[in-house]
């Protein structure tokens, strides 16, 4: 099969429309905004495993994947998912804190999901897995160790990350790890921090095969190329992917990493946003669904375009009350009222759905 794979592993193989966010269109979208809805979950984004019990769908959509392509699927398909259960995840936010802490024996937990997902990989040996190793952790790593949660989850993240990376080291898996974006290891002050720890990183694990680079823009809204940088982008010339690419991936070169990218265009599709500041990160206002995910993106540095958070998906709850409210999700530039991290937001979904570009009605 095309299992294995060399170069960019978008080429040779379509990415896999997986049935859980087809459910939550036809159940939350198309009732209300008619079957033209249902054409987004035929559009691949990335499933998330934010959680020990989403590796047990994973397993659901590998059969399913396994299937399809013995029944012909040409070109085969590709799983794309993203890990993303660290143990005081996401520290330094509120919105999607997980189910694992360091306090509480999160980081053997977090190896033992790590292996689950390990043993589908070797199960599924003839299927190629495409996957985005932990948003927002190691870019925390770079610009909050200042927040006591980010200072005392350091080593465990590194710890988990390089588990994560060797045990996933598979000749059908191709990893790229979350990188931020260009609003935020892409401001000057952070690149060549942010590069360093990235290579540093590849070479403590043994310069893995299957580590092909870095993802970039994760659940965030910036252009791949923009003629003119935004007014939010202001003293940053890194102002949209493709510059931060093109920024980062020399400094990895340099020190010994020859990195390739993926970038979520999957909420970037118009331009500028509804952001009031760039640092505005929670269901932005002004925000459309953007390229298709795609292999054919014109850049020797960036393998695909690609939807890695799921648009509809909530980034994080408005209710002021709730355990997991970040103040950035009651600001004047995120969409009100908003379900919790990951639960089904409509309104955002029709909104992403009215700003398609290109568009789908
Ligand atoms: O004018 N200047 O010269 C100058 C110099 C330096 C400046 O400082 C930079 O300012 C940037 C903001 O512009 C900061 O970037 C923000 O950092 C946040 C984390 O702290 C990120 O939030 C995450 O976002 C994820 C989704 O992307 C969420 O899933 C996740 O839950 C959430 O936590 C924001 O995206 C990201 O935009 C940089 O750190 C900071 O170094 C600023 C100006
Ligand atoms: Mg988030």
């Amino acid at each position: 099969g095309t299992a294995g794979w060399s170069g960019n592993p978008f080429t040779d193989v379509q990415m896999w429309t997986n049935s859980y966010y087809a459910s939550e269109v036809s159940a939350y979208a198309v009732p209300t905004m008619g079957p033209g809805a249902a054409a987004v979950a035929k559009v691949p984004s990335f499933m998330w495993l934010d959680t020990r019990d989403k590796v047990d769908l994973m397993a659901e959509t590998l059969a399913d994947i396994r299937a399809a392509n013995k029944a012909g699927a040409n070109p085969p398909n590709a799983g794309i998912f993203v890990v993303y259960d660290l143990p005081d995840r996401d520290c330094a936010a509120a919105a999607s804190n997980g189910e694992y802490s360091i306090a509480d024996g999160g980081v053997e937990k977090y190896k033992a999901y790590i292996d689950a997902i390990a043993d589908l990989v070797k199960t599924y040996s003839d299927i190629r897995m495409l996957l985005v190793i932990e948003p927002d952790s190691l870019a925390n790593m770079i610009t909050n160790l200042n927040v006591a949660k980010c200072a005392n989850a350091e080593k465990a993240y590194l710890e988990c990350t390089q588990y994560a990376i060797k045990k996933l080291n598979l000749p059908n898996v191709a990893m790229y790890l979350d990188a931020g974006h260009a609003g935020w290891l892409g401001w000057p002050a952070n690149l060549a921090p942010a590069a360093k720890m990235y290579a540093q990183l590849y070479k403590d694990t043994g310069s893995p095969k299957a580590l092909r680079g870095l993802a970039t823009n994760v659940a965030n809204y910036n252009a791949w190329e923009i003629d003119t940088c935004p007014s939010y982008t202001q003293g940053n010339t890194n102002c949209d992917e493709s510059r931060y690419v093109n920024a980062m991936a020399p400094l990895l070169k340099e020190a010994g990493w020859d990195a390739h990218f993926i970038t979520d265009t999957g909420r970037s599709g118009k331009q500028p946003t509804g952001q009031q500041e760039w640092g505005h990160w929670c269901n932005v206002i002004g925000t459309g669904f953007g390229k298709r995910p795609s292999a054919d993106t014109g850049s020797d540095l960036l393998d695909a375009f690609v939807w890695i958070k799921p648009g509809g998906e909530c980034d994080g709850t408005s209710d002021t009350s709730a355990a997991r409210y970040d103040y950035h999700c009651g600001l004047s530039d995120a969409l009100k009222p908003a379900p919790e991290a990951g639960a089904w937001f409509q309104a955002y979904f029709e909104q992403l759905y009215k700003n398609a570009n290109p568009p789908f009605q």
